[in-house]
C-alpha cells in the first residue's frame, strides 16, 4: 500500500490551507532529483546582510517529531492504542508508525471515506494525512534498502554490503515486532493485516522517507518539516534552515549568497557525512563534494581460534567495527577500532575472564588485566595498553597489523568486483541509472580511503617494528624457534628405527 500522488501543483493549495508561507520560491521538478526548490526572482545578500530574506517559513504545528506524534495519539484513541503497544521505542519508530497510519488513512480517504469531518472509522486526519500524498514514488528513492536484489550486488566489495543487509534484517524485525504487537488490536488487526494494507515494503519505503527527509532542529531536535523537506542538497548550498522566535521553522538565504531567477536553492545535508552514509541515507553521492573526510565503517570479526573470542565480545558490548577516516584535502588517514586492541590481548598477555556474585545472587562476567578490574574499560583499551610499558609496542604492533589486514581483505573485495567500476547503464539493463552511477562514486571513494589507510597503517607498523621492547620479543621468539629446530634435529639423530 502507498498513498495516492497528488501532483505538485496542488501543494501551493495544501500550504495555503496550513499557513505554510513561500516568499519567492516555488517547488518544482529537478532533473535527476525528483522535486527541489526553485527562485522565482534574484535574491542576494552581498549587500544587505542583517536582513536575511526569509523563503519559507513554516507553522510549529505541522512540524512532526516525537512530541506531535504524542500530542495526537491523544486525539486519536486508536493511533495511541498502536503506539502503546508498538511505539514509544525511539522518536524514529514513533514517526513511522505516525506516517504508516496518515498513510492508510489517505489511502482510504481518497477510496472510500470522506476526510472533510477530520474522522474516519480508523484515525483522525491532519494536514499529514494530505501531505503524504507529495512524498516521492519509492522508485524514484534511491536509497539501497530500496534497490532490487540486481542493484544491491553493485554494492559487493563495499562497506555498504554489510551495512544494508544487516539494516534490511534490523527492518524486517521491526515490521513483525510492529505487526505481532498490532495484531491483538481488532481495528488495527483488520485495517493493516486482514485487508494486507501494509506489507514489508512499506516499512522499508517509510524507513527510507524518514531517514531522507529528517532535519535536526536546534529546538524541537529530530523532525521531519512539511515543504522544508522538499530541499535538496549542495555542496555549496545557498539557504539553511533554522527556528524562529515563535518556534516556526524558517528557510532563510546565506549571507554573502546570489541566487538568479530560476535557480535551484539548495542547503547541505551533513559536509561530514561520507560517500557511503550518503548513499546509504539519501540515495545519492555528490561527487562535488571536497570538504572535510571521507570517512568508511566495517565490521572487525574477532579471531576465529581466540578461545576468548566470546567472552571479548560479551564484554566488548557492541558490535566491533573499524572507522577509517581521510581528510580531502591533504589525504591524512586517522583510524579507530577499540575492539582490536581488546582482540590482541591474550591470557599469555596477563588478561583473564573471571564470572562474579553480588550479594543478591546475580552473576557477571568481569574482565581482568594484570589483575585488575577493567570492565568498565573495555572500549579503552587502546589506553591501558599504552599505559604499559613492557607491552605497549609490541600489543599496539599486533593491533595495527590486524586493521591493517582487515583492509587489505576489503580492498581486495572491491578488486575481485573492479568489472562493476567501468560498468555503463547499457551493459547492466535491469539496474537504474543512478543505482550505477552512486555505485561507482561509492566504490572509488572507498578504494582510495582503504590505498591511503593500508600504507598509513604499513609506516605505522615499521615505526613499531624499530621499537627496542618489539626488536627484543622478535629475538627471543627467534631464538625459541631456532632451539626448537635444533631439538627436533637431535631427536632425528636418535632415532634409530
Ligand atoms: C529531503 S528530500 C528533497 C526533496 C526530494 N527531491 C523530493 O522530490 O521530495 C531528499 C531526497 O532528494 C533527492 N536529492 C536531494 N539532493 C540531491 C542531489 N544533490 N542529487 C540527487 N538527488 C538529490 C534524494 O532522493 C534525497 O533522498
Amino acid at each position: 500500500m502507498l498513498p495516492p500522488h497528488l501532483p505538485i501543483e496542488a501543494l501551493p493549495a495544501w500550504a495555503l490551507l496550513n499557513d505554510v508561507a513561500f516568499v519567492d520560491v516555488k517547488v518544482k521538478a529537478i532533473e535527476g532529483k525528483g522535486y527541489g526548490l526553485v527562485c522565482d526572482r534574484k535574491l542576494s545578500t552581498k549587500e544587505d546582510t542583517f536582513d536575511l530574506p526569509t523563503l519559507v517559513t513554516v507553522p510549529h504545528n505541522l512540524v512532526l517529531n516525537i512530541e506531535a506524534v504524542e500530542e495526537y495519539a491523544k486525539e486519536d484513541r486508536n493511533f495511541k492504542q498502536l503506539l502503546d503497544v508498538a511505539g514509544h521505542h525511539s522518536a524514529r519508530g514513533t514517526i513511522l508508525l505516525f506516517l504508516l497510519v496518515q498513510t492508510v488513512l489517505a489511502s482510504r480517504t481518497s477510496a472510500s471515506e470522506p476526510a472533510a469531518t477530520g474522522h474516519s472509522s480508523v484515525g483522525v486526519s491532519n494536514p499529514w494525512t494530505e501531505y503524504v500524498k507529495f512524498l516521492p514514488d519509492p522508485l524514484d528513492l534511491l536509497v539501497p534498502t530500496l534497490w532490487t536484489e540486481h542493484e544491491r550486488l553493485l554494492l559487493r566489495g563495499t562497506s555498504l554490503e554489510s551495512a544494508v543487509k544487516a539494516k534490511i534484517s534490523a527492518l524486517t524485525a521491526e515490521f513483525l515486532a510492529v505487526r505481532e504487537a498490532s495484531s491483538d488490536i481488532l481495528v488495527w488487526n483488520e485495517m493493516l493485516w486482514e485487508r494486507e494494507m501494509v506489507g514489508f515494503r512499506d516499512w522499508i519505503f517509510l524507513d527510507a522517507v524518514y531517514r531522507s527527509r529528517c532535519l535536526e532542529l536546534p529546538r524541537s531536535g529530530q523532525s521531519m518539516v512539511p515543504c522544508i523537506d522538499m530541499i535538496n542538497h549542495s555542496a555549496n548550498p545557498t539557504v539553511y534552515y533554522d527556528e524562529n522566535a515563535r518556534d516556526e521553522t524558517v528557510l532563510l538565504l546565506r549571507p554573502d549568497t546570489d541566487v538568479s531567477s530560476g535557480e535551484e536553492v539548495t542547503i547541505s545535508y551533513g559536509d561530514a557525512k561520507s560517500a557511503a552514509e550518503m548513499l546509504f541515507s539519501y540515495g545519492f553521492v555528490d561527487p562535488a563534494s571536497t570538504a572535510g573526510e571521507d570517512s568508511l565503517v566495517l565490521p572487525l570479526d574477532p579471531f576465529p581460534d581466540d578461545p576468548l573470542a566470546k567472552a571479548k565480545l560479551v564484554t566488548f558490548g557492541k558490535p566491533p567495527k573499524i572507522h577509517v577516516a581521510r581528510d580531502k584535502g591533504s589525504g591524512a588517514v586517522r583510524w579507530k577500532s577499540p575492539f582490536a586492541y581488546l582482540m590482541c590481548v591474550n591470557e599469555e598477555d596477563g588478561l583473564e575472564f573471571r564470572v562474579l556474585q553480588d550479594n543478591d545472587g546475580n552473576r557477571q562476567l568481569r574482565i581482568f588485566w594484570l589483575d585488575e578490574d577493567v570492565t568498565e574499560r573495555t572500549t579503552d583499551f587502546e589506553t591501558l595498553i599504552r599505559n604499559h610499558k613492557e607491552l605497549s609496542a609490541l600489543l599496539s604492533l599486533r593491533t595495527v597489523t590486524v586493521v591493517q589486514e582487515s583492509l587489505q581483505a576489503q580492498l581486495d573485495s572491491l578488486g575481485f568486483n573492479s568489472e562493476l567500476d567501468s560498468m555503463t547503464p547499457s551493459d547492466l539493463p535491469l539496474v537504474r541509472e543512478g543505482c550505477l552511477s552512486s555505485a561507482i562514486l561509492l566504490r572509488q571513494s572507498e578504494t582510495d580511503i582503504l590505498r591511503s589507510a593500508i600504507e598509513a597503517l604499513e609506516k605505522e607498523r615499521c615505526t613499531l617494528l624499530e621499537d627496542k621492547t618489539v626488536v627484543a620479543y622478535l629475538g627471543s621468539m627467534e631464538t625459541a624457534k631456532s632451539d626448537l629446530v635444533d631439538e627436533e634435529a637431535s631427536n632425528e639423530d636418535d632415532d634409530f628405527s
